[in-house]
């Protein structure tokens, strides 16, 4: 028998204050899952990176009233073990690795459990199981995006794109072509697992994105 499919009573709203995040979502996702937008001034709320995005999720849900999914990044230094972090005091250190680290959490409606997708290696063996069960060839190659900080290089048009430079390349994530990026960004990697859990889930939804919400997304940036 086939599974009851989840009818969702308006497509996911993503919900992001941030014009560069929101163009690369778009162009990762395609297709693969209807969205819209809005730009909402949520807290920035301190915590575990899990914690802090179902918690946004939450809030996030209770102000759209619908579906929303919210997504937070870091740029997270080794030297600092793992702390987000201030370019300047990493200088003090010799240890110059990085590793970029992205949260989406997805909840369906505004009394709904917040579930996480993380850019980054599993940290525990259940959590690993799970996900492996499902997603065994996203996995395979499966991390947080490392690097190391290096001096500011390329366009200075999104955050710490410049001094991010990912193992492997000899260009910074800003010098890179977008497609570039997007097809290896810690945005991509947590991206994909969010793909599959739409894939796998099979919403429904009431009413699908117009021209309309599309044309007040675009004028929201
Ligand atoms: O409204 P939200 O979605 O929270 O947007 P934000 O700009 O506050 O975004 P975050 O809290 O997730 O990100 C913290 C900082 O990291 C920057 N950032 C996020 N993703 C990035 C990426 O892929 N490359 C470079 N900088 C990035 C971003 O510009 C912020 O200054
Ligand atoms: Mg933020």
């Amino acid at each position: 028998m086939a599974a009851a499919r989840v009818v969702l009573p308006q497509p996911v709203t993503f919900v992001t204050g941030n014009a560069k995040k929101l163009e690369e979502v778009r162009a990762i996702l395609g297709q693969s899952v209807p969205f819209r937008s809005i730009k909402l001034d949520l807290p920035e709320l301190q915590g575990e990176p899990e914690d802090i995005s179902k918690e946004k999720a939450r809030l996030a849900a209770k102000e759209v009233n619908g579906p929303v999914l919210v997504e937070d990044t870091c740029l997270c230094f080794n030297a600092l073990e793992g702390l987000p972090g201030l370019n300047n005091l990493l200088m003090a250190y010799e240890d110059k690795s990085a590793y970029a680290l992205c949260v989406f959490s997805l909840t369906i409606g505004p009394n709904e459990e917040p579930i996480t997708f993380l850019g980054k290696t599993p940290r525990h063996e259940e959590e690993f199981a799970y996900i492996n069960s499902r997603f065994d060839d996203i996995l395979r190659s499966w991390k947080e995006v490392k690097g190391k900080i290096v001096s500011a290089r390329g366009p200075n048009d999104f955050g710490w794109d410049p001094i991010f430079e990912p193992d492997g390349y000899d260009q910074t994530y800003a010098e890179m072509h977008k497609e570039e990026k997007n097809k290896i960004s810690h945005r991509y990697k947590a991206l994909a697992l969010v793909k599959s859990h739409f894939a796998d889930a099979g919403y429904t939804f009431q009413t699908s994105p117009s021209n309309r919400d599309l044309f007040q997304v675009a004028k929201s940036f």
